[in-house]
C-alpha cells in the first residue's frame, strides 16, 4: 500500500506568482485547463496501490480547496485529504508533525511532491527502483545547466550505486549539474531522521538565549536539515530522469508548464485537446478549450493556448502562447500573445495584448526556465503580459510587457510598465 503527500505551502509562498495567486491559491491556478495539483493527483492515482493523497500546507481550508478536494475524491475514488499547519512547519515539518496519519495503514511507502513544479512524474519507475534497494530517501534527479543549477538542490552521485554523496541546497558556487526535481519516494524509516532534526531544534530552543532567533517549534528543512546531513551514509539515492519537468514559480513558468502539459495530452488526455471542427475555431497545435466556452469560429487559436471556464472568444480573435481564466471576454478581432488573461477581465475590440515568452534556450538541453525576478537594474523587464483579475482594457490599445494589477480600468496603451 502506498500514499502520496503533496506540499502545498501556504499564503506567504507563491509571491513571483503576484498578482495571479491574489484571486486562487497558487496550487489552485489552472495549468494546461486544470489545477496546478491535479497533474500531481492524476499521476499518484495512477500508481497501482495508491491508497490515500494527503495534500500539507498552511493556507486557511477556504471554499475553492474545499470544493478541489471533493471533486478529486470523487475522480479518483481515493481520499485526497488536506492536513494545515499550525504554521509554516517548512517542507519537512508537516511531513514529521503529521506521521501518524501518514503512517496510518502501514504505507511501504509515500511519495513526496512539492506542488510547484511541473513533471511527467516518474513514479512508477521510481517505485521500481524503491523496491530494488528499500533505501529510505530516493530523490528524483534531473539536469540543469552550470549556472542555473545555483537555483536548486545540487545532487553529487555515485555514477555506479546512484547514492547521493553530497547534497547542497542553492549553492552559491557550481556543485553538480544534478538537480532535486521536489519529487521524493520516502520509506517509512525516512521519519525517523526527521525526529532527530525535530528533537535538536527542541533542545537548541530551549537552550537558546534569544528566542528570536529560534527557527521554532516544528520546522525543518528537508533539504538542509536532512538531505545534506545524511548524504553520503548509504540512505539517500537519487532516481535520473530526462522527461520533462520545470518549476512553477512564476507566472512565465506557468505559461511554460502549461505547454509542456499540453503536449503530454497528446499522450495521456487526447480527449482535452481541441480538435478543428466545421463550424469551430481554427486550432493551432495544442489547445485546451473548456467545454463552457463560447468561441467564435472566425477565432483562431494555438498553439499552446488554454482557454477557461465561461470565457467568451469573440470573431476573428488570434490567441497563442496564452491561458484565459475563466469569465474572461476577448472581444472581436483582439490579439493576445504570451499573455495571461485573468478572471472576468474584458479585452476591448482590436486590442493587442503582448507579452515576451521567458522559455529556456531552445539550443541548451540543459537550460531551465530561470527564475526571473521582475527588475534588472531598476528597470521592469520585458516578461510576458499578465493582465490581474476583472481588468478592462479598452478597444484599440497596446498592453506590452506590461502587469496590471485587479480590477484596473485602463484607458490607454502600456509598454513595460506595471499597474497599480
Ligand atoms: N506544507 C508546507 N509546504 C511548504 C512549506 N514551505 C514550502 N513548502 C512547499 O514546498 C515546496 C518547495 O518550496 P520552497 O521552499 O519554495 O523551495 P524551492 O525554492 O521550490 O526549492 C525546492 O524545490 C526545488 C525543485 O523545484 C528543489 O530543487 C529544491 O532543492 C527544493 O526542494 C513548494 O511546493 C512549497 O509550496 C511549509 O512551510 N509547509
Amino acid at each position: 500500500m502506498l500514499k502520496a503527500v503533496i506540499l502545498i505551502g501556504g499564503p506567504q509562498k507563491g509571491t513571483r506568482f503576484r498578482p495571479l495567486s491574489f484571486e486562487v491559491p497558487k496550487p489552485l491556478f489552472p495549468v494546461a485547463g486544470v489545477p496546478m495539483i491535479q497533474h500531481h493527483i492524476e499521476a499518484c492515482a495512477q500508481v497501482p496501490g495508491m491508497q490515500e493523497i494527503l495534500l500539507i500546507g498552511f493556507y486557511q481550508p477556504d471554499e475553492p480547496l474545499t470544493q478541489f478536494l471533493e471533486a478529486a475524491q470523487q475522480e479518483f475514488n481515493l481520499p485526497v485529504r488536506y492536513l494545515q499547519e499550525f504554521a509554516p512547519l517548512g517542507t519537512g515539518g508537516g511531513l514529521y508533525h503529521f506521521r501518524d496519519q501518514i503512517l496510518a495503514g502501514s504505507p511501504e511507502a509515500f511519495f513526496v511532491l512539492n506542488a510547484d513544479v511541473c513533471s511527467d512524474f516518474p513514479l512508477s519507475a521510481m517505485l521500481e527502483a524503491h523496491r530494488r534497494q528499500r533505501h529510505p530517501f530516493l530523490l528524483l534527479g534531473t539536469t540543469a545547466n552550470r549556472t542555473q543549477s545555483l537555483n536548486y538542490g545540487c545532487i553529487v552521485e555515485n555514477p555506479q550505486t546512484h547514492e547521493v554523496l553530497h547534497y547542497v541546497e542553492k549553492p552559491s558556487t557550481f556543485i553538480s549539474d544534478i538537480i532535486n526535481c521536489g519529487i521524493y519516494l520516502f520509506s517509512p524509516e525516512a521519519l525517523k531522521p526527521l525526529r532527530d532534526v525535530f528533537q535538536r531544534n527542541q533542545q537548541d530552543g530551549q537552550l537558546e538565549d534569544s528566542p528570536g532567533l529560534w527557527p521554532g517549534a516544528g520546522t525543518i528543512r528537508l533539504e538542509q536539515d536532512v538531505f545534506s546531513a545524511l548524504a553520503g551514509q548509504g540512505q539517500i539515492y537519487v532516481h535520473l530522469t530526462d522527461g520533462i519537468w520545470s518549476q512553477i514559480k512564476s507566472a512565465g513558468s506557468a505559461l511554460y508548464a502549461s505547454r509542456l502539459y499540453l503536449s503530454r495530452y497528446q499522450d495521456t488526455h487526447p480527449e482535452r485537446l481541441a480538435k478543428h471542427t466545421p463550424g469551430g475555431p481554427w486550432i493551432r497545435g495544442n489547445v485546451y478549450i473548456h467545454p463552457t466556452a463560447k468561441v467564435a469560429p472566425s477565432a483562431v487559436l494555438g498553439p499552446n493556448v488554454s482557454i477557461g471556464k465561461g470565457v467568451t472568444v469573440g470573431e476573428g480573435v488570434r490567441l497563442r502562447e496564452s491561458i484565459v481564466l475563466h469569465g474572461a471576454t476577448l472581444q472581436e478581432h483582439t490579439c493576445v500573445l504570451h499573455s495571461i488573461v485573468g478572471w472576468g477581465s474584458t479585452v476591448g475590440r482590436w486590442a493587442r495584448v503582448e507579452g515576451t515568452p521567458s522559455d529556456p534556450n531552445p539550443n541548451d538541453p540543459r537550460a531551465r526556465m530561470d527564475s526571473e525576478s521582475l527588475f534588472k537594474d531598476g528597470k521592469l523587464l520585458p516578461a510576458i503580459t499578465i493582465l490581474g483579475c476583472r481588468v478592462r482594457i479598452p478597444a484599440e490599445v497596446l498592453i506590452l510587457n506590461s502587469i496590471v494589477l485587479p480590477h484596473k480600468e485602463l484607458s490607454r496603451s502600456f509598454t513595460n510598465q506595471i499597474i497599480l
